[in-house]
């Protein structure tokens, strides 16, 4: 008899309902260790929602989170990060008068104490410092590290987001649309720095509408549509699945869409 690997995360029949609006409705799936698994869904299929349920930013209605066998329910966010669980959101928030180095190392504290005020202190240590610096260098903004976030194109800073997620160095990454706001040529580059965390151990899930970057890096996706998990696989099989195919708009299949250059609005954007 086969014997299956531990799942790294694993999703157990997870509702979430805001009032009366069912987000999630009753999805499981599986996370292995050292995957680059893709969650994908038209406009409000419940991406987000899913990864906040499984950082415990909303707490899911039924079911449960497992990380490593662990129950996660009930868990607060600080104690999930504890366990492994980092997240990368859209939004990219900086502290604005200290350096790209220090906003990293500045993260690696937050790793040891919940007090943001303690971590500032620690942020002349030398080892968050260390961390700092090898986190920039796996994001590819080493060069940037002693200047501010001010003066930054939105594609240093999405790497400086990432860099920071990291610094946690986290069993489980979770990224949240990473690729928005960029153009493609800055699309395809991070997708590729994306990819390399991946290979170098990091277990990543990748929300993103970029459908051309995600059918590029992912080895699995899990498609969301209205709340429900609708299919999952490799990539390829998964696009070309009927279910999927009418999900999203218009006849043609999803890895046709892929071909096209403004795939990046498949799905709609948050601009
Ligand atoms: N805090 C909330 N309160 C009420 N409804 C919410 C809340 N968060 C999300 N929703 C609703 O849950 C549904 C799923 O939203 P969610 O943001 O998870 O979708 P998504 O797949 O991430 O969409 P997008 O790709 O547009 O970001 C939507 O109908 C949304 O309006």
């Amino acid at each position: 008899m086969k014997i299956q690997p531990q799942a790294l995360l694993r999703v157990a029949n997870v509702t979430v309902r805001f009032g009366g609006l069912t987000a999630i409705d009753d999805v499981s799936f599986d996370v292995q260790p050292g995957e680059l698994l893709g969650l994908i869904g038209p406009n409000g299929a419940g991406k987000t929602t899913m990864l906040r349920a499984i950082t415990g930013v909303v707490r899911a209605t039924e079911g449960d989170v497992m990380l490593e066998g662990d129950s996660l329910n009930g868990m607060p966010i600080h104690k999930r990060i504890q366990k492994g669980l980092s997240l990368s959101q859209q939004l990219v928030k900086p502290f604005r008068e200290i350096s790209l180095l220090d906003n990293v190392a500045l993260a690696a504290g937050m790793a040891r104490t919940r007090s943001p005020l303690k971590a500032l202190m620690h942020v002349s240590q030398d080892e968050e410092a260390a961390i700092g610096r090898e986190m920039l260098e796996r994001v590819g903004i080493a060069a940037h590290a002693d200047q501010k976030p001010g003066i930054q194109p939105l594609g240093i800073l999405k790497r400086l987001e990432m860099a920071r997620a990291l610094a946690l160095k986290p069993k489980l990454l979770l990224l949240d649309e990473p690729l928005a706001g960029l153009n493609s040529k800055e699309a395809n580059a991070l997708a590729t720095t994306i990819a390399e965390i991946n290979r170098q151990g990091v277990t990543i899930i990748l929300i993103e509408h970029n459908l051309g970057e995600v059918m590029r890096v992912c080895q699995r996706l899990v498609v969301l549509d209205n709340g429900r998990k609708i299919a999952q696989g490799e990539p390829r099989a998964v696009m070309n699945d009927p279910a999927v195919r009418s999900a999203y708009l218009g006849g043609d299949t999803i890895a046709e869409k892929a071909k096209q250059p403004n795939l990046a609005v498949v799905g709609g954007t948050h601009a």
